[in-house]
Order: structure tokens, then C-alpha cells, then sequence
């Protein structure tokens, strides 16, 4: 089948049955369910782009094994021009949702298309397993899917392990074997637009310590497997806000939810990893999960970053504020910021890596720097944006005052901009901003960037130790070696 369109994905989401429940009731037509209807828009016009011809051709690839049309997320780079056709598809989907959509498929695509290139390091525990994710990846690949993931165990006592837990099954964990698969029962998270895919991958972050090893897993299945339900949290757009009023809200809502498992049965065709505490910590760190889907993260995040810039620039430029050297200094930082992204991602890029198996990586510490700076950058986007827009965000009309015959006058004489700047304008701008640095919506997406990754703090600590363990700290050698031997020739203290 190879790249589907639009229509195709909203078709597969209308076969499927998943128990969905979202502000305590159970949503059984997702397609038309106000909450999910734009974001099912938006996914779609990204599948759509695979048969655009404007895009056909930066975005998709003819499938070497297959002979069909792929999108270029399931690439497994080989070569420099491989990982360049990849971050130019990361590049065009994120600037189709200025890079406000996190979980859009590339993301998943990739993971597998990692896990699956590197059966290698799943040989070594169990020749099954690599077997099952290469047909998985080739499952999803030629039938175009859209996955969701939930790698991180519920918020419950997080001093503890899941075998610590005082309930065996808070954590998924596998209850029993049986011929036709797994069983597995407990909870995981956060499985962003889970709602609106098609398949979930479950796997984890490391961390598992012995006793683990009924939660070291990784399998996939389709998001209507009996037993599994989705929990949302609540809704940050009910679909009816206007797109006037809420310009971004209301077209990228991404839910996240909750999986519960009640007993699921996994086939064992579906299991990637079971019960190897080792396997379970080595997976993410060996099967290039840890890096490759940093080089879609880090351009998205590029791309989210420069839009949040664009908005504060155009903020201050609408009130006339930038003539001012503190607002100035504020957007200059900003502009900096993207630039530093944008020079690491092309640092990542040019100083590719080529593991032993010959899979062509962007560097790795370009972009785990990226990873560590943009949840410390984006926020700080964001408060400039507030600082600027000051009280004005506070102060916007609704579209329907726009339309009030009666205040109209009144509306474009007070809410005018700078010269040259009509209050209309004026208005869509702040409430662009608005959607970004005030509502939930906004703040999800400043959460989102502090913590899609992992711990920005855990993750920085990894990198440092890494650092350790590497770095020669050659200069200081070099600075020292001078001092050899100094006190054996060190003039006597004459005094
Ligand atoms: C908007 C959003 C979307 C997301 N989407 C997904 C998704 O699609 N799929 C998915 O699997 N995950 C997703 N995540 C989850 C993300 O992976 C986690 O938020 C991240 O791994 C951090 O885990 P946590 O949120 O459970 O924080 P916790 O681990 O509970 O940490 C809470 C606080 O305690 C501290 N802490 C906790 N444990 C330790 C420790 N052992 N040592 C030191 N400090 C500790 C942390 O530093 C932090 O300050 C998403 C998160 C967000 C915010
Ligand atoms: N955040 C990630 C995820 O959810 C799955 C795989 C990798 C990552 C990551 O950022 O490294």
C-alpha cells in the first residue's frame, strides 16, 4: 500500500473501536468528536502532503524492498543524503504545525525504524524478538500507520521501583504466558494523541533495577486491543472555540492520555522485549531510540522555538515597544537562542556519526545539547513574550465584538496598533500570542518542551557523566605540564 492520504487515515480511525474515555464518558466516534475533529485534521494534511507534489518528493521515497511510495521516517540512513531526506521531512512536517505538534507519525516512524535496524542487540537476547519488530516496522511502513507510545510508568511513588510499588500491577507488568501470548496488566503513560492513532508501541526509558522484570517490555498493538482503555486528561480546546479567537488551541490540541491495560493479551508476534531487566535499560541507549529520534525532536523544536520568536518579534513591533533597548536586549536573546538550535542542529548534521552496523546518526552531543537547552530556551520565549505583551494580553475583543455593529467604532479606535498597525491585525496578533503564553494550551506546550525528552535534569547528568568517561581534559594536562617539577626547582623562599 505504501503513503496514504488524509481521507485513508480518517477511514482507519473510523475502523477501529478503542475505549476512549475523556471528562467521564466513553467517546465512540472519534472522527466527530468536537475535542479530536481539527488535530484529525491537521494529522491528515500531513498525509495528505505525501501526494502533494510540492512535497511528494522531499518527504517520501520509493521503498527499495517494496517498490511503494514510504515517507521518509522509515529511511534507515545509510548515507548522509539518507539522514538529510529525514530532517528535511522533520523540517516540512514541523513547519506544517510550526512545530507545535510533538507526536505527529515521523516521531514514532523513526523509533521503529531504529528498534527495527538494530535487531542486532535483541539477537542477543531472544532471535525472536528481532524478527517481530523488523516485521513490525515493515507492518507499519507498508500500511502508512500512525502510532502512539507510553514509555513512563504512572506518577505514583517515583522513590520507589515498579516491583516496589504497593500494588504489583500500578505498573504494566506481565501477568502470565500463555500459547497464543502475553498477558499484561497495569498502567503507563503518557501516550500523547493516543485518541487519534492507529497502533501503540509500549517500551521504556532505562531505569529498571532487579525484580523488574515483570515490567521490562516492549510490544505493540492496535489501539482497540480488547483490555486496553485510554484515559484523557481534560480537553485544553472543546472544539467550538473559535478559530478567531484561538488561532492555535483550537487546531493542535494534542491529548494525552492514560493507558490501562486490564489483562491484554500481547500475540507473541507483537513482543519486542520480555522479562531482561538488562535488555530493558540497553534497549534505548543501543537501538539508536535515544538518538535518533532527537534529530525529529530537535528540528521541531527548532521550528516551535523560531515560531514563539517570530510572535514576541511581531508583538512588540505592533505596540511600537521595540524601540526600546530592554525589549531589544529580550528579542535579541531569543533570536540568539533559535540561531543556537539552528547551528546545532547543522553541527548534528555535518558531523554525523556511522555506527558499526553502518546506520548514519546526527552527532550525539549536538544533539543531546539541544535536548538539554530547549526546555530551558522555549520557556524563556515565553516569558519574553509575556513580559512584552504585558496587559494587551489581557485585553483582547472577541471575534463576535468584531461583528457588534454597535462597538465597532470603539473597537478600532482603541485597539489599534502603531502607525500603520489596524486593531484588527493588532488583535489576532496578541491573541496568537495569547494561545501561546497564556492558555492551557500554551502551558502544555511549554510542559511538552521541558519534558517530551525524559528529565531534562536526569538526562543532563547522563550527558556530563558521559562526558566524563570521555573527554581527555588534554588542556589542562598541557597547562600543568609547565609547572613539572616545580618544586624540586624552586628558587628557595629568600626572605
Ligand atoms: C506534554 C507532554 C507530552 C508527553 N508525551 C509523551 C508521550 O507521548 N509518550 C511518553 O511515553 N511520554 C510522554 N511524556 C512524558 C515524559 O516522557 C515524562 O514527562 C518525562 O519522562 C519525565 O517523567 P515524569 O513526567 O513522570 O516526571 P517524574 O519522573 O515524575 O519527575 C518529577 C520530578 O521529580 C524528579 N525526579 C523523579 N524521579 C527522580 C529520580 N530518580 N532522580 C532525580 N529526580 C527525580 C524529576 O526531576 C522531576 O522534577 C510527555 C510529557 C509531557 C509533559
Ligand atoms: N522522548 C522520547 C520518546 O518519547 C521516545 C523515544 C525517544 C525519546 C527521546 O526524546 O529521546
Amino acid at each position: 500500500m505504501g503513503i496514504r492520504t488524509g481521507a485513508q487515515y480518517m477511514e482507519g480511525l473510523k475502523s477501529r473501536t478503542p475505549e476512549i474515555w475523556m471528562e467521564g464518558r466513553r467517546v465512540t466516534d472519534v472522527v466527530n468528536e468536537p475535542v479530536f475533529k481539527q488535530p484529525i485534521q491537521e494529522i491528515a494534511r500531513l498525509y495528505d502532503m505525501q501526494h502533494d507534489p510540492q512535497y511528494q518528493n522531499d518527504i517520501t521515497h520509493i521503498c527499495t524492498e517494496t517498490g511503494e511510495r514510504v515517507n521518509n521516517s522509515f529511511l534507515h540512513p545509510k548515507s548522509y543524503e539518507e539522514m538529510m531526506a529525514r530532517s528535511k521531512l522533520f523540517e516540512i512536517y514541523a513547519k506544517a504545525t510550526f512545530g507545535l505538534m510533538g507526536r505527529t507519525p515521523d516521531f514514532l516512524n523513526v523509533v521503529v525504524t531504529g528498534m527495527a535496524h538494530n535487531g542486532w542487540f535483541l539477537d542477543q537476547y531472544n532471535p525472536e524478538w528481532s524478527v517481530n519488530i523488523k516485521n513490525y516496522y515493515n507492518y507499519i511502513r507498508d500500511n502508512d500507520l500512525f502510532l502512539t507510545h507510553a514509555i513512563i510508568n504512572p506518577q505514583n511513588d517515583r522513590s520507589k521501583n515498579s516491583h516496589g510499588q504497593k500494588d504489583t500491577f500500578t505498573h504494566l507488568g506481565a501477568v502470565e504466558e500463555t500459547p497464543d501470548g502475553l498477558v499484561v496488566r497495569g498502567a503507563k503513560m503518557l501516550a500523547t494523541l493516543a485518541p487519534i492513532t492507529d497502533e501503540v508501541i509500549i517500551y521504556s526509558f532505562p531505569g529498571f533495577a532487579p525484580g523488574d522484570e515483570r515490567y521490562a517490555l516492549a510490544f505493540a498493538i492496535p489501539i482497540d486491543t480488547p483490555g486496553l482503555k485510554l484515559l484523557c486528561r481534560e480537553p485544553m480546546q472543546d472544539g467550538k472555540r473559535s478559530l478567531f479567537d484561538h488561532p492555535l488551541a483550537s487546531r493542535f490540541e494534542e491529548m494525552d492520555a492514560l493507558l490501562v491495560f486490564n489483562d491484554v493479551l500481547i500475540p507473541w508476534d507483537r513482543v519486542f522485549l520480555y522479562n531482561n531487566v538488562e535488555a530493558a535499560n540497553l534497549l534505548y541507549p543501543k537501538t539508536g531510540i535515544a538518538q535518533q529520534p532527537a534529530h525529529q525532536s530537535g528540528v521541531r523544536g527548532y521550528i516551535k522555538l523560531a515560531f514563539a520568536t517570530e510572535v514576541a518579534c511581531k508583538l512588540a513591533d505592533s505596540i511600537g515597544v521595540d524601540v526600546y533597548l530592554n525589549v531589544q536586549n529580550d528579542l535579541g536573546e531569543l533570536v540568539q537562542n533559535v540561531e543556537v538550535i539552528r547551528s546545532l542542529l547543522r553541527v548534528a548534521e555535518y558531523e554525523y556519526e556511522t555506527t558499526a552496523s553502518g546506520e548514519v546518526m546526527p552527532n550525539g552531543a549536538a544533539l543531546e545539547t539541544i535536548r538539554g537547552m530547549l526546555p530551558k530556551m522555549y520557556p524563556r520565549a515565553i516569558e519574553v513574550m509575556q513580559v512584552i505583551g504585558a496587559g494587551g494580553l489581557l485585553m483582547s475583543p472577541t471575534g463576535y465584538d468584531f461583528n457588534a455593529p454597535e462597538i465597532r467604532d470603539d473597537i478600532d479606535k482603541y485597539y489599534l496598533g502603531r502607525e500603520g498597525v489596524a486593531s484588527l491585525e493588532r488583535v489576532k496578533l496578541f491573541k496568537l500570542a495569547w494561545d501561546l503564553c497564556g492558555e492551557a494550551f500554551g502551558q502544555r506546550l511549554l510542559q511538552y518542551e521541558r519534558y517530551y525528552t525524559g528529565d531534562p535534569i536526569r538526562k543532563r547528568a547522563i550527558f556530563y557523566n558521559g562526558h566524563k568517561r570521555k573527554a581527555s581534559f588534554s588542556m589542562v594536562d598541557d597547562a600543568l605540564s609547565v609547572t613539572e617539577n616545580l618544586v624540586e626547582t624552586q628558587p628557595k623562599l629568600v626572605k
